[in-house]
């Protein structure tokens, strides 16, 4: 599917030309609802677009503006885990992109494999690991963006310094605890062994969570200026046999929304303020 018969479907919708796209991770949707002006389109209305079925995922674009920038937010994303290829998933990124937005910040809910993470922290991702298998590949070949020349080199990474350094300072400013932080990205949809964590720990991971990789990859390539945001919904301690489950994450994630939107607010102030000056990492 062509992300421009998407956005000729937004555009009959709403003319609004967003700045910024958010992803909204899993128990992080109630921010769509701070944004002004909204205007709602469901995932299932836009051609090429899948229907979320993830609990705690809404399935809506929300275009509007907060802090008078104007934004898109995705409530809701979509998973390989459950049954998207890499391109349904990062799909929405180019439709976002093709309609306007430069920046993209994207949210997730994640388990914290550093020790000194508590359930609420905030991760401010400064690099990832990609377990998810095949992100450099379409399921159904090789369409002609992953051919482009230069698609064998290490994708010019990708998170934004300047954006990183405005979040550290909405934590500053807000009293909560904010870090740097490595996320690891697997298939899902099963948890973690002990074992897993204990590796994962070892090789350098801070948070490890089911999605952002590829949505962060299309940005990447599309040359957008990128803030990767993991919330900690579950300590992932290999020490102790410790079950997660997705009610937990999910309420973890409606706790820390309030850090995510001061988070979100001050990027976007900086933004409409003087753009953030630092180039992509
Ligand atoms: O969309 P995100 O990455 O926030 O969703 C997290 C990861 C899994 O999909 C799920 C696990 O509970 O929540
Ligand atoms: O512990 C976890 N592991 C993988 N994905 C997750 N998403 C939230 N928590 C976790």
């Amino acid at each position: 599917m062509n992300p421009q018969t998407a956005a000729d479907f937004i555009r009959s919708i709403t003319d609004l030309k967003p700045q910024v796209a958010i992803i909204l991770g899993s128990g992080l949707g109630g921010l769509a609802d701070k944004i002004d002006s909204p205007v709602i389109i469901a995932f299932d209305r836009i051609p090429g677009f899948g229907t979320s079925t993830a609990s705690g995922h809404r399935g809506q674009l929300v275009f509007g503006s907060i802090e008078s920038v104007p934004v898109v937010a995705m409530a809701g994303r979509f998973h390989r885990y459950e049954g998207w290829s890499n391109d349904d998933v990062a799909f929405p990124v180019d439709v976002m992109n093709t309609v306007g937005a430069s920046h993209l910040i994207v949210s997730n809910a994640a388990g914290g494999v550093s020790l000194k993470f508590r359930v609420g922290d905030i991760v401010v991702l400064q690099d990832h690991i990609n377990f998810m298998s095949g992100v450099f590949a379409s399921d159904q070949g090789a369409p002609e963006k992953f051919a482009a020349p230069g698609c064998f080199n290490r994708p010019a990474m990708t998170y934004d310094a300047a954006m990183s350094q405005a979040a550290f300072e909405a934590a500053i400013e807000s009293g909560f605890d904010c870090y740097p932080g490595t996320y690891l990205a697997t298939f899902g949809p099963t948890y973690e062994t002990r074992a897993e964590y204990r590796m994962m720990r070892r090789i350098g991971a801070d948070v490890v969570g089911m999605s952002t990789v590829p949505e962060v990859l299309a940005a990447s390539r599309l040359g957008m200026r990128i803030l990767g945001l993991s919330m900690v919904s579950n300590v992932a301690n290999p020490d102790k046999a410790v079950k997660a489950s997705h009610d937990e994450v999910l309420e973890a994630g409606r706790a820390a929304e309030v850090k995510m939107e001061a988070i979100v607010r001050k990027v976007l102030q900086q933004i409409s303020s003087s753009p953030l000056q630092s180039p992509p990492v």
